[in-house]
């Protein structure tokens, strides 16, 4: 194999009360991106569309990966990377997650399958590094797993898939303000008390049964956080407004998506996170910032070949 295209998905890090340890990825949104094997030996990106990004290798998270990969397998080739952004970074969507895992997956394939999904993650991590300062796994590994995950463990890394009920629609509304990851970490609390631990961890508990047992109930319940959600709200127009909305709409929760500026509803069908997408809308409607809509299924296959 030559030359690859690939989907790789927007994703929900945190998922609420998930910090850094969820994330779920879209099936609707994401970047295509197109490698092809050269005989140079480097990492060449041709063409970025969509987002203004940079072209230097070592400076884009695409490029990242892909030295990393070559130099680890002993590559005999080199690669020429397109991108095609379909959604802005610094959006809370994954973008930078996009184009890591999205490299990680392609670059593999074009090796003949040499690392396991774990491994790609370790890998598109580091994409992750360079893109906000910090190897966090939940929206690489969101985009590389598909579904709900969990990030079970950081070192060793250890990722869970969780059931992705069926029918559970995502809604998100992306204000076009750009928020830094690497910002936005800045205002999440080093520590927190034991109080605030005990309903967060609960939260998760209750989330991931919710997830396996199909309880949209509990799932909504658990759609709680104290510990993120607090701190970086006020980065967000009209946050509160938007999440009361959504809830008055039927969607059974909502919060910040990653790191922000979007917000995720979860609903039980497509028509509701329709209705959910309305009272998003609505919030925003006039208030003289640009935005985006999106509804979407939970991607249960994660990145994949175009
Ligand atoms: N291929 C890429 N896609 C997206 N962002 C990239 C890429 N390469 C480098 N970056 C940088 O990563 C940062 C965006 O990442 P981040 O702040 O984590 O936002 P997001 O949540 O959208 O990933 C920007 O500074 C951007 O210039
Ligand atoms: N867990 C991270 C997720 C960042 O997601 P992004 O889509 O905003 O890059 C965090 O909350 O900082």
């Amino acid at each position: 194999m030559n030359q690859i295209k690939v989907f790789s998905p927007a994703t929900v890090a945190n998922v609420s009360c998930g910090y850094d340890a969820m994330g779920f990825a879209l099936e609707t949104l994401g970047d295509d991106m197109i490698f092809t094997k050269t005989n140079s030996k480097d990492v060449v990106i041709s063409k970025i569309e969509g987002a203004i990004l940079p072209y230097e290798a070592n400076k884009n998270v695409a490029g990242v990966v892909a030295l990393l990969m070559l130099k680890d397998s002993k590559a005999n080739f080199g690669l020429d990377i397109q991108i095609f952004k379909n959604f802005k970074p610094g959006s809370g969507l994954g973008s930078s997650a996009a184009s890591a895992s999205g490299t990680a997956f392609a670059v593999n394939q074009l090796l003949g399958n040499k690392y396991s999904n774990l491994e790609l993650t370790l890998f598109a991590m580091q994409g992750e590094v360079a893109a906000c300062g910090s190897a966090i796994a939940d929206n690489v590994a969101a985009a590389i797993y598909g579904g709900f995950i969990l990030v079970k463990n950081y070192e060793p890394l250890d990722i869970v898939s969780i059931p992705t009920p069926t029918n559970l629609v995502a809604t998100i509304i992306h204000p076009q303000i750009e928020i830094k990851t690497e910002d936005a970490r800045k205002v999440v609390p080093t520590q927190i008390d034991l109080k605030t631990a005990i309903t967060q961890w609960s939260n998760v508990g209750g989330l991931i049964s919710g997830l396996h047992s199909n309880d949209f109930d509990l799932i909504g319940r658990s759609l709680v956080d104290l510990v993120a959600e607090p701190n970086r709200k006020k980065l967000i127009p009209h946050f509160d407004d938007v999440k009361q909305s959504a809830i008055a709409a039927g969607a059974l929760g909502a919060g910040i998506s990653g790191s922000g500026p979007s917000i995720f509803a979860l609903s039980k069908n497509l028509k509701t996170a329709q209705k959910v997408e309305t009272a998003m809308d609505a919030v925003y409607k006039n208030s003289g910032i640009d935005y985006s809509t999106y509804v979407s299924h939970i991607s249960k296959t994660g990145t994949r070949i175009q």
